[in-house]
């Protein structure tokens, strides 16, 4: 079976002479749940922005090898790329069933979002077990819990039939519970999808990522596994400032 890949090249984007992505490298392979860390204003955001067309880049970003840059954000979004954001972008009054059939495209109006339903489109029903949402289907999305109403969002991409899914800090705010179940349902759809988990949370990381890639001022600065990031003295460098490299590393365990 073929897998899905991202690939992004010497990407740059500069905002008025100040280069906030220089030179990115990328790529990242269906299967391999990639967590994108740095430190502050190192360029997470601006990345994810470039690739899905909210901003003008340089270089090149493929998908399956086709081009995205250049493309509207809407265009990209049909090529495959889907994207959350923090805080969840879903409609409150609507139910989870409601919110899914919209993004599925299934409810071309609101008069076929209200009529009595005739049944549920396969891509909805798989996407409500994929997020563990069945249950709550009737439920209006104002009445989630925070958790659910992410799950929601990323339910709202698969439907999409996004191909790449960039995560934008999809655990910020979550219990204990939630973030388990969280991590668990990145495994089950990162076996189909491109998965790009963008996380400041280094609990969760340590536990989740398969790879992850170092950015800071703009360029990778390390990749690997947690365990490979986590050693490398220049990783720890940009977490902790220069002087600390001599550390022993438990104390940088603390911080990654
Ligand atoms: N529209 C813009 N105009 C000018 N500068 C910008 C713009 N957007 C971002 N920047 C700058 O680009 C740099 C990278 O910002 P970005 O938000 O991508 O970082 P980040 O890694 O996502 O940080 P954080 O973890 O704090 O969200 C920062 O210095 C930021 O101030």
């Amino acid at each position: 079976m073929r897998e899905d890949y991202l690939e992004i090249r010497d990407l740059r984007v500069e905002f008025d002479g100040f280069v906030a992505v220089d030179g990115v490298n990328l790529t990242v392979l269906q299967g391999d749940l990639r967590f994108l860390i740095g430190p502050n204003g190192a360029g997470k955001t601006t990345l994810v922005d470039a690739v899905t067309g909210l901003v003008p880049a340089t270089g090149s970003a493929r998908l399956d090898g086709v081009q995205l840059l250049g493309k509207s954000v809407h265009r990209i979004a049909r090529s495959g790329v889907g994207r959350t954001f923090q805080t969840a972008s879903v409609f409150e009054q609507l139910t989870v069933l409601q919110n899914l059939d919209i993004a599925a495209g299934a409810a071309r109006n609101w008069r076929t979002l209200l009529r009595a339903r005739s049944g549920i489109p396969p891509t909805v029903e798989l996407a409500m077990e994929t997020t563990g949402l069945t249950a709550l289907r009737d439920r209006p999305a104002g009445e989630l819990a925070h958790g659910q109403k992410q799950w929601l969002e990323i339910g709202m991409l698969l439907v999409q039939n996004a191909t790449v899914l960039f995560l934008d800090e999809p655990v910020a705010g979550m219990s204990g519970e939630e973030r388990e179940q969280t991590g668990e349902l990145l495994r089950r759809i990162r076996r189909d999808h491109v998965v790009i988990v963008v996380e400041h949370d280094m609990q969760f990381l340590r536990s989740y990522a398969d790879s992850v890639t170092v950015l800071a001022s703009g360029k990778v600065l390390a990749e690997g596994t947690y365990a490979q990031v986590q050693a490398d003295p220049r990783v720890q460098e940009v977490y902790l400032g220069p002087g600390h490299t001599a550390e022993p590393a438990p104390a940088l365990g603390e911080v990654l």
